[in-house]
């Protein structure tokens, strides 16, 4: 027998159905509550005052898992971003958690902030990515977000040289696709948009788009997206660049969706903290790497690399703040510094190296 509509249960009986799951549901979340408020007994009472209630490398082994026998109809992507936010409410049970990020509302940066962290955080905006290291420093807020790359426009230098001054250490890192829409306030007349207002990096990343649709209309660089998009909405004759959660605390109306250049734009963000984190199975850790400026330094860096099978994901270079010839290295690769082959590298590189700072190891991102 075929599978028609009139052979499924009624549409009261299915209802009836999901209610039942969802009082099951509800019994298990709450009792999942419970062992976190446990988790939490139990690491004051090993770690007193020093308790680290966010775990970054348990976190990630907990979405690996469930991403890993997820068997559908729902994606591991979406069942994973749900449990992202039950675990985000244990973490909050346990202890709220203050995190700081590039602002102000609305930005790129606060959706990497929630897509990591989960709505349970409490995420506060800084004006600059050296306010976002300072408040962590001093000890305002627990965790930072800043940007640290994206693959169209390359690194984000600011975060890069805050690290130089910084004893802060990676504790985790998110990648979030970066899809731009252009919109504008409820009085606009879009036929007459004269000026388009977005962060530098964000009107380059639709350069492309803008020449082809727009090639009259004056594009104005904004510290932030979110800051382009507060500045259109009084505005009928301008239109702003930005991302999804800007146009909903703005109310603005896109007028094209998508409109960057390169469809998989990303940009990585880091998390910063004051704790160092164990292995999860699936890291990363980032050095930075200063070398007096002598030939052959760079192979020096590179060659132990080699030699121990350690797999670098990236390097840049940036002038130091020290000396004026000596360049910093900024390296990341897989794998975490408890494992030997690890430790070999970092011996080796630190006998040649001016200085060696490991700016921490973390799981690879999962969402
Ligand atoms: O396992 C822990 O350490 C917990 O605190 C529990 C839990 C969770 O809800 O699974 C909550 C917060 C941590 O960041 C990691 C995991």
């Amino acid at each position: 027998m075929s599978d028609s509509p009139s052979s499924w249960p009624d549409l009261a009986t299915l209802r009836d159905r999901i209610d039942d799951i969802d009082r099951q549901l509800q019994v298990l979340i709450n009792q999942r509550a419970e062992c976190a408020q446990q988790v939490a007994q139990s690491k004051m009472a090993a770690e007193g005052d020093d308790t680290h209630f966010y775990r970054p490398e348990r976190e990630a082994q907990v979405l690996r898992q469930i991403m890993e026998r997820n068997q559908g109809p729902l994606s591991s992507e979406e069942i994973a971003r749900l449990f992202r936010e039950i675990m985000s409410s244990c973490l909050a049970l346990e202890r709220p958690i203050k995190v700081a990020y590039l602002g102000p509302e609305g930005t790129f940066t606060q959706q990497a902030a929630l897509k990591h962290f989960g709505h349970g955080a409490i995420s506060v905006p800084m004006t600059a990515i050296d306010e976002v290291f300072r408040e962590v420093e001093a000890g305002a807020v627990d965790y930072g977000v800043v940007p640290v790359e994206n693959s169209t426009e390359g690194v984000i230098s600011h975060t890069l040289d805050s690290f130089m001054d910084s004893s802060l250490q990676i504790c985790g890192e998110v990648v979030l696709r970066i899809h731009q829409h252009l919109m504008v306030g409820e009085n606009s007349r879009p036929d007459k948009i004269s000026t388009i207002y977005s962060h530098a990096s964000s009107l380059a990343q639709c350069r492309k788009w803008l020449d082809a649709h727009y090639p009259h209309a004056e594009r104005v660089a904004m510290p932030s997206n979110a800051e382009a998009a507060r500045k259109v909405k009084g505005e009928w004759h301008s239109a702003a660049i930005a991302g999804d959660m800007a146009a909903e605390l703005y109310g603005l109306t896109r007028l094209a969706e998508k409109i960057e250049d390169t469809p998989d734009n990303s940009t990585r963000f880091l998390i910063i903290g004051r704790q160092e984190v164990p292995p999860s199975g699936d890291d990363k850790t980032s050095l930075m790497v200063s070398m007096r400026n002598q030939p052959g330094a760079l192979f020096e860096v590179l060659d132990p690399f080699h030699r121990h099978g350690v797999d670098m994901t990236r390097i840049e270079s940036r002038p130091s703040h020290t000396g004026v010839w000596n360049y910093v290295f900024f390296i990341d690769f897989k794998g975490h510094t408890a494992s030997s082959n690890v430790q070999q590298v970092l011996q080796d590189i630190g006998e040649k190296a001016a200085d060696l700072k490991i700016l921490g190891a973390y799981p690879r991102g999962v969402l």
